[in-house]
């Protein structure tokens, strides 16, 4: 089957369903990844009991149609409490889609606002990044809006002091920016007929710097070091330009699993990268 045969019908037509279909096929490409440290892929579930390849693809083709819902609000001036009502009904998708497992409340936060710029740029004719469009006209708000304190980012912010996605999201995603972009590009030049391992860079780039509160979660600021440190040493030993860099990848992957340590966060950034690189935002 076709990449677009595959994005779910339900999108009309115009540029949302480009925009959602770049997402959805992002988020395809982040969990046809592997070896990445810890996270589910097409190859195994990493640290995870509860979720498989399967469970990401079907929450993929549930969440889709939402972006371009998102775009759409953008692109008409929506606020942050426009775009909250659609990015938890998308939520709601996501759970219902996959039994109640949460795959991709990150994705949806940090593609849907990007989504959303993206509709707000493409109305105005403005020439700033996505990016900082979601930095200067969500961004206030965001930071204004205390986080869920039932929430994992409620509680590693209370425990750790650490912002994660809201925070990341609200300055303008500069992790993404001044790391995985150029992480992404430098695994393809040093592997240009392998996207997978510049994919695998990108993401091992953004576990060695990002305050992951998955990571913070599950392993506290031990786990959060340990990850970093692990990420670190894959990059200064050459990353993917490395021989071995695949089975030096996968041993990294097998110490995370045996810590039960997991960096959504990175996922998440991954799939944030890749959606940016395709659709030029
Ligand atoms: C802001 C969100 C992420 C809050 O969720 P929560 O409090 O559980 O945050 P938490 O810190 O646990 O992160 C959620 C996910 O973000 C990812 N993440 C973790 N750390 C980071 C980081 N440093 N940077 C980026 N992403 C990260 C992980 O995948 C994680 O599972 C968001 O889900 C939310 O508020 N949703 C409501 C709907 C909404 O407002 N939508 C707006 C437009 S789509
Ligand atoms: N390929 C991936 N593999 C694993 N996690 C991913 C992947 N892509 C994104 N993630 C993110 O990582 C999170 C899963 O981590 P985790 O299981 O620690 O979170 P949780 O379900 O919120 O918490 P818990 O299961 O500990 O109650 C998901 O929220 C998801 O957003």
């Amino acid at each position: 089957m076709t990449d677009a045969a595959r994005i779910p019908t339900s999108i009309p037509a115009g540029k949302a369903p480009v925009i959602a279909g770049a997402a959805w096929r992002s988020l395809l490409d982040e969990v046809t990844t592997w070896p990445k440290p810890g996270l589910v892929s097409h190859v195994d579930t990493g640290s995870h009991t509860d979720m498989n390849a399967e469970t990401f693809r079907k929450s993929a083709d549930a969440i889709a149609p939402f972006f371009a819902d998102l775009y759409r609000c953008g692109f008409h001036g929506g606020t942050l409490a426009a775009l909250r009502a659609i990015g938890q009904a998308a939520e709601q998708a996501m759970l219902a889609a996959t039994g109640g497992v949460n795959t991709h409340r990150g994705a949806i936060w940090g593609l849907g606002l990007l989504s959303a710029a993206r509709g707000r740029r493409d109305a105005s004719g403005d020439t700033a990044s996505c990016c900082d469009i979601v930095r200067q006209v969500w961004g206030p708000n965001i930071h204004a809006t205390p986080p869920d304190p039932s929430s994992h980012g409620g509680d590693t912010q209370r425990r750790y002091g650490a912002g994660g996605a809201r925070t990341e999201a609200a300055w303008g995603f500069p992790t993404i920016r001044s790391v995985g972009l150029p992480a992404l590009n430098r695994g393809r030049q040093l592997r240009p007929d392998d996207p997978q391992a510049a994919r695998v860079q990108c993401c091992m780039a953004l576990i060695a710097v990002l305050e992951d509160t998955n990571l913070l979660h599950r392993g506290g600021r031990e786990g959060l070091a340990f990850a970093r440190d692990q990420a670190r040493t894959f990059l200064d030993g050459g990353g993917v330009g490395h021989p071995a860099w695949s089975a030096r990848a996968a041993t990294i992957h097998r110490r995370f699993v045996a810590r039960g340590l997991s960096p959504g966060g990175a996922a998440d950034g991954l799939a944030i990268c890749l959606f940016l690189d395709r659709t030029d935002s």
